[in-house]
């Protein structure tokens, strides 16, 4: 079985090491400002959602572990919010720009991921990408995406997919299964092959930037609804795309750039009362890896 720390290996071999730094979205933006809560429906009990406007903290980054990767290249974007609540308790949401994940285990993860290192010759070769993705079934939606999937914009306009299914209590009342999404209200924005190369490598942080400065940034949160039969452990299984939806905020940003995201640690396992994680085995392995490099990290290694 695979563990917490072959991941923090793997992304070193990957993109060598950096220390200091995550092990993976290494290169990233901070940000900050409110969620607003839309409290009414099956959430509206939560203190998330009962208590007003709440500040958040957030961290948009480039996935892997090179703090300087290019963003002109299309790929994996990813997000970190932490909402912070009156009691001092947190809630975070982490997700990423794809809609489905890269194998429905740790394992398989493991597997594709082990595709891009050189041989032992110190080759690549994508086809071994591709076989992999052959044989392994619950890699290939996400494969799909991978294959046809455009610069982002901006951090302003890119979708951003919660993936794993987590539950809300309400006090008295059966619990509701969901999975959740960030939805820009710029609307989503991609760049072709020829407008990224104009860009400049790292312009990302400055397009989030201006487009604070010069107006609002903002995004729905939204829950999608799941019904009996829609998996609970499996992130590369896709629910239908009629679930109900329900609005659980608004989250919208007045800051970008500094450091105030640096030694936050954006844990999809740290929600706030009322909410817990479902038994999915990739949601369950994120938490000691994460840990793992937060502490190297913050230690300097
Ligand atoms: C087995 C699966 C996974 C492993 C081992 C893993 C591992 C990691 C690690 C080690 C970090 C750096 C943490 C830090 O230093 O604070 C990280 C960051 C991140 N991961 Fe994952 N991850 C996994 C799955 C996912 C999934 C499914 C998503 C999206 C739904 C995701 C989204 C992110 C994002 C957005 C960040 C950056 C957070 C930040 O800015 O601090 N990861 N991941």
């Amino acid at each position: 079985q695979v563990q917490a720390l072959d991941f923090i290996q793997l992304f070193e071999k990957m993109a060598g090491k950096h220390p200091g730094l995550r092990k993976t979205h290494a290169r990233g933006v901070c940000a900050a400002g409110v969620f607003e809560p839309a409290a009414t429906g099956p959430f509206a009990s939560a203190p998330l959602l009962s208590q007003g406007s709440l500040p958040l903290s957030v961290r948009f980054s480039v996935g892997g572990g090179n703090p300087a990767a290019d963003e002109r290249a299309p790929g994996t974007r990813g997000m970190g919010i932490q909402i912070s609540l009156p009691d001092g308790s947190k809630h975070n949401f982490t997700g990423n720009n794809f809609p489905v994940f890269a194998g429905k285990d740790p394992h398989t993860f493991y597997g594709f991921l082990s595709t891009l290192l050189p041989d032992e010759q110190g080759l690549r070769d994508p086809k071994r990408m591709a076989d992999y993705v052959a044989a392994h079934p619950s890699v290939q939606e996400h494969y799909a995406w991978l294959k046809s999937a455009k610069t982002p914009a901006s951090y302003a306009n890119t979708e951003f997919f919660g993936l794993h299914t987590f539950f809300f209590q309400p006090k008295d009342e059966s619990q509701i299964k969901f999975r959740w999404q960030l939805i820009p209200e710029a609307g989503v924005k991609t760049l072709e092959a020829e407008e990224a190369k104009a860009k400049s490598a790292d312009f990302l942080a400055e397009t989030l930037a201006e487009q604070i400065a010069t107006g609002e940034v903002s995004y729905r949160l939204m829950a999608s609804l799941g019904e009996p039969g829609d998996s609970d452990i499996d992130p590369s299984s896709r629910w239908p795309a009629d679930r109900q939806q329900v609005l659980l905020g608004k989250v919208r940003l007045s800051r970008a750039g500094g450091e105030s995201c640096t030694a936050i640690n954006f844990d999809p396992n740290q929600l706030s009362r009322g909410f817990v994680s479902s038994n999915d085995p990739v949601l369950r392995m994120r938490s000691p890896a994460y840990a793992i490099s937060f502490g190297k990290r913050l230690s300097g290694q």
